[in-house]
């Protein structure tokens, strides 16, 4: 019989775009709460514990509710949330991190679902970490922009709801200027990073679609002190992968701006390397939709993993 599964939270954002990502599929079943018991602890209990997978789509402190409600040792749980993404028993779901962690996460019983903006930092920096190119005790900064529905339904209403009390048609705004923005902890973690990276967000005034960039001075590199040889580096870690791509040199240097929508409403991931050897400096790029690598996406690409699922199916 297919595998059933319980999206926990699947009126939110991320909740509702998984549903629709899996809606079609034959593979697996899909199993719903009654929408007037949706926060009824005992009824979300019920159907943590009779699915073969579940995903929470939830705040992080009724995502830890969740999995202290299952008691059935062979659910497998996929959390959307940021509880879990520094925990060790927890497999971090970001297939691409390295060749191994496809493995990690099929063998998994909680599997946490990156951030998308962690998304964005880790396919950057682990690679050129991992090459030997940035040394992981360099202080380096990541900058991003993305749309608002990174916030999910109380920022969509702050952007769409001209009812709502924060209505706002700012068009674009810097935010967590503190520098302890919640996915630092995950970046710094999965990229292999020594010194807690400087973290500076933003968001603008479209719904989704987004750009993390990683600014490199040449001369503090390790190794690999040209746009070639980081470029290759990333080729190289990604070769073969169906959601991460690298976008040619050629194709970089013949851009002269980029949209952080460009991959809106897939699973898809691209690395630009930008910059000049002349200069001495890349600014490195990844494009990604905060709704699909960086959330509901991701979700399904690991939810495929552990069920032993075919690792594209409903992307
Ligand atoms: N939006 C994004 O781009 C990304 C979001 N995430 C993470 O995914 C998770 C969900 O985010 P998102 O979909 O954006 O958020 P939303 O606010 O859009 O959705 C959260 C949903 O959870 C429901 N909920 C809240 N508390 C409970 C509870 N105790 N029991 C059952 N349901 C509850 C909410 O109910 P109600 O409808 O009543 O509010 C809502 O439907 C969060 O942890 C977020 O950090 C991760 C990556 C990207
Ligand atoms: C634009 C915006 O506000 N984005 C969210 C992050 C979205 C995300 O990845 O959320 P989780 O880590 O909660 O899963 C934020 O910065 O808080």
């Amino acid at each position: 019989m297919a595998p059933k599964v319980f999206i926990d939270g699947e009126a939110g954002t991320t909740g509702l775009q998984i549903r629709e990502r899996l809606i079609g599929r034959t593979d697996l079943q899909l199993i719903s709460i009654d929408p007037d018991k949706r926060k009824d602890s005992a009824a979300r209990a019920e159907m943590l514990n009779s699915a073969d997978a579940v995903i929470l789509c939830l705040p992080d402190e009724a995502s830890k509710e969740a999995v202290s409600l299952i008691e059935n040792p062979s659910v497998k749980v996929i959390d959307a949330s940021t509880a879990f993404r520094t925990a060790e028993d927890w497999a971090y779901g970001f297939a691409e991190l390295d060749r191994r962690q496809r493995s990690r996460i099929a063998a998994a019983t909680r599997i946490s679902n990156p951030g998308c903006y962690a998304t964005g930092a880790i396919a950057l920096a682990r690679p050129l970490v991992s090459a030997g190119i940035l040394p992981a005790d360099l202080p380096v900064s990541f900058n991003a922009v993305s749309g608002y529905t990174g916030g999910g339904k109380a920022m969509i209403a702050e952007f769409e709801d001209e009812t709502a009390a924060n209505f706002t048609k700012v068009p674009y705004r810097i935010y967590a200027m503190g520098l302890s923005h919640k996915h630092v902890p995950e970046i710094q973690k999965h990229s292999g990073l020594l010194t807690r990276p400087i973290f500076t967000p933003a968001v603008g005034r479209y719904a989704q679609g987004m750009l993390v960039e990683l600014p490199l001075h040449l001369a503090t590199l390790d190794d690999g002190r040209s746009l070639g040889e980081i470029h290759a580096a990333f080729a190289a870690h990604y070769k073969g992968e169906r959601f991460v791509q690298v976008a040619s040199l050629d194709e970089a240097k013949g851009l002269t701006t980029l949209d952080p929508e460009g991959l809106n409403g897939t699973n898809r991931l691209k690395i630009f390397v930008f910059g000049s050897d002349t200069s001495g400096q890349a600014r490195l790029v990844a494009l990604l939709d905060n709704l699909g690598k960086g959330a509901s996406g991701a979700a399904v690409q690991n939810l495929n993993l552990a069920l032993g699922l075919q690792e594209a199916a409903g992307l």
